[in-house]
């Protein structure tokens, strides 16, 4: 699959940690990538790394063939339509990590445009994204190109785009919320003893080896949870206390108040 020139969108918090990803994983050269957004002083970084910054979207669009647009939802459209005389469909595949916004939306503003949307997480820094995928009216090929660029960058998985928004939230909040997770071990830790940067190794390296269980052996929580809960002993006595604390619920009801946030608005 020949290297293609890549633009991103709006070089914010997802858009940067895309070209981070490209850059580690080695599939785009630091020149194949421009970024654009209006301030750039936040993207010397990537300049530094020889990644083309760029203010104006059109000539990052004219410039390039793969075409990520990592704007916010509120002026995704605007912008679209702005530029959307830059886009080639002959030339170009539009991909849009933009929340909410479907692909019918997003193809209504630049006619004979496929649109594939992707959602990823900002671990896509680091290339351990999971990336949910789904389009409609893309090409194979164009879609078999953006299934293996973020499969670069992480896992990925195709899905129906009605899924869309619970993809964010349990995929892309998701980071955030399994952040608050490791930060309020983090505190416990330190409240029972150790310092903040041996209580952050442990939290962290622990939640990694869960999520490791659960990936490379496929297994069930519950099934590596028992394994872990002695009997009269002091694991189940703390998941006890949690669950007596509204600790599942009060994730679930996190998980479905991130879901109608995106569903209302
Ligand atoms: N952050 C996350 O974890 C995730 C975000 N998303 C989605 O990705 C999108 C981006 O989110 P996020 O990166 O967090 O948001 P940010 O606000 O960090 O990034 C958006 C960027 O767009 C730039 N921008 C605004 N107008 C223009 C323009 N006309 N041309 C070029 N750039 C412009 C802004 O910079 P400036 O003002 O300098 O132009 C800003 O840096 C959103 O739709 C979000 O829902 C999806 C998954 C995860
Ligand atoms: O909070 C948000 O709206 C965006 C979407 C997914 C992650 N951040």
């Amino acid at each position: 699959m020949s290297a293609k020139k890549i633009a991103i969108i709006g070089g914010g918090n997802l858009g940067s940690a895309i070209a981070q990803g490209l850059l580690k994983s080695g599939f785009s050269k630091a020149g194949d990538i421009t970024i654009t957004k209006r301030n750039t002083s936040t993207l010397a970084g990537l300049k530094e790394a020889g990644v083309r910054i760029e203010t104006d979207n059109a000539v990052a669009i004219r410039e390039s063939e793969v075409i990520v647009v990592a704007l916010k939802p509120y002026n995704v459209r605007e912008v679209l339509q702005e530029f959307k005389s830059s886009f080639d469909p002959g030339k170009h595949i539009l991909i849009s990590v933009v929340t909410g916004v479907s692909i019918d939306d997003l193809e209504h503003v630049v006619p004979g445009m496929p649109v594939v949307r992707a959602m990823p997480n900002t671990a896509i820094a680091i290339q351990e994204s999971i990336t949910c995928i789904s389009h409609k009216h893309a090409t194979e090929e164009q879609v078999r190109y953006i299934k293996t660029m973020f499969d670069q960058l992480g896992a990925t998985v195709s899905i129906d785009e009605k899924l869309m928004d619970a993809a964010t939230v349990l995929g892309a909040c998701g980071i955030a919320f399994a952040l608050r997770y490791i930060r309020a071990n983090i505190q416990g830790g330190i409240e029972i003893g150790f310092d903040v940067r041996t209580a952050s190794l442990i939290a962290a390296q622990t939640v990694k080896g869960a999520a490791e269980l659960l990936i490379r052996e496929n297994r069930h929580p519950e099934e590596e949870i028992d394994k872990v809960t002695t009997p009269k002993g002091c694991t189940i006595a703390g998941l006890n206390e949690m669950e007596h604390q509204g600790f599942s619920s009060s994730l679930i009801k996190g998980i479905t108040a991130s879901y109608d946030k995106i569903v209302k608005d």
